[in-house]
């Protein structure tokens, strides 16, 4: 049975101010029936990890180098944010593939990196709308699933979102059959790679425009096992009632 997982990516949003909404997002869910997850910037990951320590709501980053340590100017690694009170890492958002030219390959020996420091990483796929019109999603997603996966994935370390770049802050969403094709294709490629037995224990998120108003249609659908949450991540007016469709899912 997969535990279900509400994930909050703040990307580069959110100061000191903001920790106000983690606050009340901890208050509100003292003992959630699904696990629930706020990757904010790494400036707030400390003081984010220290405010959640005696709650069940964990905190995780939104990148990572592929290196433990060395000169690598403005980076963070895996290691670090562990030290930091970090559980897991976002990897292969297509944001960084996109502004930071990220290749699979670069994600999967940064999915290997936050492996070795006890991290969940949490695997982003996805195709773009081009793709999508050219009929070419379910080949994105393989090679994205092939390449950015690391051997030493298992059910316990990593989390894959599947997230569809044309629905990423824009308020389209893919239909609830679309949505569950491409998790029927993420949990089958899984399957053929590392077993069914492994491959059953896999979450697969859904990411991009989940709101509270269409959360409960997609938490009912077969093989999507929470959400990786963006705009709606940032206040708890939002992101509480997403936690709460997941839990009546
Ligand atoms: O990581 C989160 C996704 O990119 C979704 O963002 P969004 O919910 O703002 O569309």
């Amino acid at each position: 049975m997969r535990r279900k997982l509400a994930a909050g990516n703040w990307k580069m949003n959110g100061t000191n101010a903001s920790l106000t909404e983690l606050q009340a997002l901890i208050a509100a869910h003292p003992t959630p029936q699904v696990d629930i997850l706020i990757c904010p910037p790494a400036t707030l990951i400390v003081q984010a990890a220290g405010l959640s320590a005696d709650s069940p709501l964990m905190i995780g980053a939104q990148d990572c180098h592929a290196a433990a340590s060395g000169a690598h100017t403005g980076d963070i690694s895996a290691p670090m944010l562990a030290d930091a009170g970090a559980v897991a890492v976002i990897l292969g958002h297509s944001e960084r593939r996109q502004d930071h030219a990220e290749s699979s390959t670069l994600v999967a020996a940064k999915a290997t990196a936050a492996h070795a420091a006890h991290l969940t990483a949490i695997i982003c796929v996805g195709e773009s709308l081009a793709e999508r019109e050219a009929a070419q999603t379910l080949d994105v997603i393989a090679e994205h699933l092939r390449h950015s996966l690391p051997d030493s994935a298992t059910a316990a370390n990593t989390v894959i979102a599947y997230e569809p770049i044309w629905a990423i802050g824009t308020g389209l969403t893919p239909s609830p059959a679309q949505i569950s094709e491409v998790h029927r294709f993420l949990r089958a490629e899984l399957t053929a790679r590392f077993g069914a037995e492994p491959a059953q224990g896999i979450r697969l998120l859904y990411g991009g425009s989940v709101k509270p108003a269409n959360a409960p249609e997609i938490f009912a659908l077969a093989d999507v096992d929470g959400a990786l949450v963006g705009g709606a991540s940032l206040t708890t007016a939002e992101f509480s009632p997403i936690i709460t469709a997941l839990e009546q899912a």
